[in-house]
């Protein structure tokens, strides 16, 4: 960027040096506006990256354009090419953009904007390239996407030009009309419209090509990556009990795919428009006709440019005013929506418990009450709605007539010609479509900004579920591997996510190599415990010492299988490949799930086809394919009858000899199948404290 800015900065002061030699005021125009280009193309290096590729087009384009002028200007330019000799306008424009987008980069919201969409433009992992015909290119992912970005705003930039082309064609092509003169009539259809036409469609299938390719490959990324932040540290779980992020599927799926589509629509949208909008107003501003200020003899030129001008500002600011309510009312229908499926996929879940309990009334009501809540804001939307497009809609139907009305009395006067009235019409309408451009996309405003407010709320929850895992704010638990033999909590004081405290516990040694029952009253803490000694519950603080580089597994109550095969909720959470059909086969048989090995490759939910003591025995199972160092059984077991529990517990012992066992378990026949004893003790205060005792003390 800053090589960018100097050669802007070059051109600018050679702009100035000629300006001054020439006295135009367009080349002097393109210095001055060079110059703060320079400024701007240099600050940018600290802009979003996202802006930055937009400034670094404009940069660039403002070195070409402007060098092009230049040289026409001092007679450089090849006198074969001086039709297409760039005008001062062009350059300047460019210029404007550029110094634009250095502005709008610190409006909060385009802030945040860039914020989640540059990551994929600074990506630098490696990847194939397929252009399809001129062939496959090894290059950052960063690299293409930013390519792709570049090619799509220069091909939206010579779709403007494509245009203005056709609206001088309907000037030269009406008034041949008018003067009957039909060798240029078909000398304009033939060589001009066809022509033009035929490159406009090509370059809009080009454009749909490269856009489908870009805004795909971007959420792909984008998914990605977010179920990388998401699952990386727990963090969905420690998000889930902090409740800072609601429904983070509708946020992966839903927000990040009309993120992707809006943005690009706005930015690349956005700069097609002004481009047209400056474009078509030099048209509209050589129309000639002038109106003077009343009761002076004073002339305002370019009398249609500023009727266009102050009508369309007019009604943006019209339409703002009735629109602004739909921001809010569209983040709170997507969020219900959220709810809505969120139900529905919980009751598929649960489907069995609510069939045996009769739930489906129950249910009903919810999910109807759930979608009620839906209509509510519907209904409120959809008045809001309806009062945008009563405006907007009156606004279109307006335009069509309004360039000939202001243009009726120069007509019939003689001033100008039928072919220059079409041509202001339909210039007329696409400065109209531009300026409107945010007046009709209003509504898709609403929802891009509910989207963006998701997104940034998603990744701060992240952010801050990183920061817990990583030491940082609120991870006062502090688990660290040290050169100890057994795994010892120094101090523990767990408390609730509302901050209200649950357990306490100091010097207790969880002795490596033997097994170690948790008892205690319902509710007094056992699984939190676990659950802060596993490193996934971060409320509260202490210091727990583990022994140097083993490996911890923790089989709950419900175990969770994977949506897929059963070996793969065998091997889970490692690849489905990775233990032979002999260790599987053994395993399963350890366990007696014998009965199930011919159907290790068979998909389905296993998670409602397994009895609930089959699931715990598949779980086991996983313990002794997966041989961790330690194992914490939390109720695992409950679902057997006592005898089938005790072979399981003497299984996993003969099985597993080397490795320490921590369980929670009521029933008092697991005593006998544990060495040691720890008891959840009610304190004072109403907290619960571990304490190991003898299995005769804890009667
Ligand atoms: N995410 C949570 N949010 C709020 N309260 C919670 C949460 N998880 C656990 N609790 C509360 O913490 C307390 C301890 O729960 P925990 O599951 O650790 O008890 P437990 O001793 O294992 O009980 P049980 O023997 O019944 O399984 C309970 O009162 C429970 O309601």
């Amino acid at each position: 960027m800053r090589l960018l800015s100097f050669a802007v900065a070059a051109l600018a002061v050679i702009a100035l040096v000629v300006s001054q030699q020439s006295g135009s005021a367009g080349i002097l125009g393109l210095g001055v506006v060079g110059v703060l280009l320079a400024f701007a193309t240099f600050r940018a290096t600290t802009i979003p990256f996202f802006l930055k590729i937009f400034s670094g087009i404009f940069g660039t384009e403002y070195v070409l354009f402007g060098a092009g002028t230049l040289m026409a200007q001092i007679g450089l330019w090849p006198t074969a090419w001086q039709a297409v000799a760039p005008p001062a306008s062009l350059a300047t424009t460019v210029a404007v953009f550029g110094i634009l987008i250095y502005l709008v980069s610190f409006v909060p919201v385009v802030q945040r904007i860039a914020r989640i969409a540059s990551p994929y433009f600074e990506s630098s992992e490696p990847q194939i390239a397929n252009l399809g015909p001129f062939g496959r290119y090894r290059m950052r992912l960063g690299t293409f996407a930013v390519a792709l970005v570049v090619f799509l705003i220069v091909l939206n930039q010579a779709q403007v030009g494509i245009s203005l082309r056709i609206n001088f064609f309907y000037r030269d092509f009406n008034n041949a009309l008018q003067e009957k003169n039909a060798p240029v009539f078909w000398e304009q259809l033939v060589n001009v419209f066809c022509v033009w036409a035929a490159i406009s469609v090509i370059s809009y299938l080009i454009e749909t090509v490269a856009q489908s390719v870009l805004l795909i490959r971007w959420r792909e990324w984008m998914a990605a990556e977010y179920n990388r932040r998401w699952l990386g540290n727990g963090n969905h779980y420690r998000i889930s009990l902090a409740g800072t992020a609601d429904n983070p599927d509708q946020r992966i799926s839903e927000d990040t795919r009309s993120f992707l589509n809006q943005t690009y629509s706005f930015s690349l949208t956005l700069i097609t428009q002004v481009s047209t909008l400056v474009s078509f107003s030099i048209v509209l501003w050589s129309i000639p006709v002038a109106i003077t200020v009343p009761g002076t003899d004073i002339v305002i030129p370019g009398f249609i440019f500023w009727a266009t001008l102050v009508y369309a500002a007019l009604a943006t600011w019209v339409t703002h005013l009735i629109g602004k309510p739909l921001i809010a009312l569209e983040f709170e229908q997507e969020r219900r929506e959220a709810n809505f499926r969120f139900a529905l996929a919980r009751l598929r879940e649960y489907s069995e418990q609510i069939a045996l309990m009769r739930g489906e009334g129950a249910e009903r009501r919810h999910l109807s009450e759930t979608f009620g809540g839906i209509v509510d804001n519907f209904y409120r939307l959809l008045w809001r709605k309806l009062k945008l497009t009563t405006f907007t809609l009156s606004y279109n139907q307006a335009n069509v007539v309004i360039p000939y009305v202001l243009l009726a009395p120069y007509y019939f006067g003689g001033q100008i010609a039928f072919g220059v009235l079409t041509q202001v019409a339909s210039a007329f309408g696409r400065v109209e479509t531009a300026m409107s451009f945010f007046i009709n996309s209003y509504q898709s405003i609403a929802s891009y900004l509910a989207s963006i407010n998701r997104l940034t709320t998603f990744e701060q929850a992240i952010a801050k579920a990183d920061a817990q895992a990583a030491g940082g704010e609120g991870a006062a638990i502090d688990i660290t591997e040290k050169p100890v033999k057994d795994a010892t909590i120094e101090t523990l004081a767990l408390n609730l996510p509302n901050g209200q405290p649950i357990v306490q516990a100091s010097d207790l040694a969880l002795p490596a190599g033997r097994a170690t029952l948790m008892i205690g009253p319902s509710g007094s803490g056992k699984s939190t415990l676990f659950r802060a000694l596993a490193g996934i519950w971060p409320f509260g603080e202490g210091k727990v010492a583990t022994p140097q580089g083993q490996r911890m597994l923790v089989l709950p109550q419900r175990p969770y299988l994977p949506q897929g095969s059963l070996r793969a909720a065998l091997a889970y959470p490692s690849e489905p490949d990775v233990f032979s059909d002999a260790e599987i086969h053994a395993a399963m048989e350890k366990v007696k799930l014998g009965h199930l090995t011919g159907r290790l490759d068979e998909v389905d939910l296993w998670g409602q086809r397994l009895s609930g003591g089959e699931q715990q025995r598949l779980a086991v199972a996983r313990a002794l394919l997966a041989k961790p160092d330690w194992l914490f059984l939390d109720e695992a077991t409950a679902s057997l009858d006592e005898k089938l529990e005790g072979e399981i517990y003497e299984v996993i012992r003969r099985e597993l000899p080397q490795a320490s066992i921590v369980s929670i378990g009521h029933r008092s026949t697991l005593r006998a199948m544990h060495d040691e004893l720890i008891a959840m003790e009610k304190n004072a205060d109403g907290t619960f404290s571990p304490r190991a005792k003898s299995m005769a003390e804890a009667g």
